[in-house]
């Protein structure tokens, strides 16, 4: 759908320089969805895997982030080889509710209550990062942590429309539950891609 060098602006590589390749095709269904114009991959233009990897490539960063849309609607075996040989890391962006294809260096995880996330794609998270839009979301919340592996960083994002209300309970709950810390959507504070 489209491409773009940026900062990642959410979870654990936050403030990093990263390509971004944003796959078109959506039928997860969040009401609160960021980019919905994502969801009809038909809307978009097929691009080449060579070309993505050229215009990854074509900038300092080596770090590529694949996200959507739902990536793991398409199988990411090539695309993801073909960074690797480019010498790139391959983060992803995934709502997990499709079995996981390609080659990760980082695996982020984001469930929805639309459509459920798998167990072994839950299982392979390197980053747990729940969308907090009202409050029962922490218990919503809880119930995934109990199903990452042990090393999984645990974070709680405020949904954007929702973060002056979330944002005080997301900081009570961090400070009695420490295993999990805050992601903030900062590109979005910054007006950055
Ligand atoms: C647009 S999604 C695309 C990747 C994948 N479909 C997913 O949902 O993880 C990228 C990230 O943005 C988050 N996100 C989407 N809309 C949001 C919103 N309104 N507020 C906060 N985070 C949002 C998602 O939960 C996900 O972590
Ligand atoms: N800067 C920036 N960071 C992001 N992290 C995840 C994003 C996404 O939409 O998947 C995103 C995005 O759209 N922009
Ligand atoms: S799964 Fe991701 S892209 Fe799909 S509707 Fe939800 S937030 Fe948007
Ligand atoms: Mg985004």
């Amino acid at each position: 759908m489209e491409q773009f060098y940026t900062i990642q602006g959410e979870g654990y590589n936050t403030g990093r320089a990263a390509y971004f390749l944003r796959l078109g095709g959506c039928d997860v269904g969040c009401v609160w969805c960021d980019v919905k114009e994502s969801w009809d991959a038909e809307a978009h233009p097929r691009v080449a895997i060579a070309e993505m990897v050229a215009a990854a490539t074509a900038h300092p960063g080596r770090n590529v982030v694949i996200t959507g849309g739902e990536p793991l609607m398409y199988d990411l075996t090539q695309l993801t080889t073909a960074l690797h040989e480019a010498g790139c890391q391959n983060w992803i962006e995934t709502s997990g509710a499709y079995p996981l294809s390609g080659q990760w260096d980082w695996i982020c995880v984001s469930p929805k209550k639309f459509k459920a996330p798998l167990p072994e794609v839950l299982r392979q998270a390197h980053e747990l990062k729940i969308i907090v839009f009202n409050k029962s979301d922490f218990q919503w919340a809880e119930q995934h942590a109990a199903l990452v592996g042990e090393h999984t960083r645990l974070y709680l994002q405020p949904e954007w429309s929702k973060a002056p209300q979330m944002m005080p309970l997301i900081v009570d709950y961090v400070k009695e539950n420490p295993r999990w810390q805050v992601s903030l959507q900062t590109h979005k504070y910054l007006d950055i891609p």
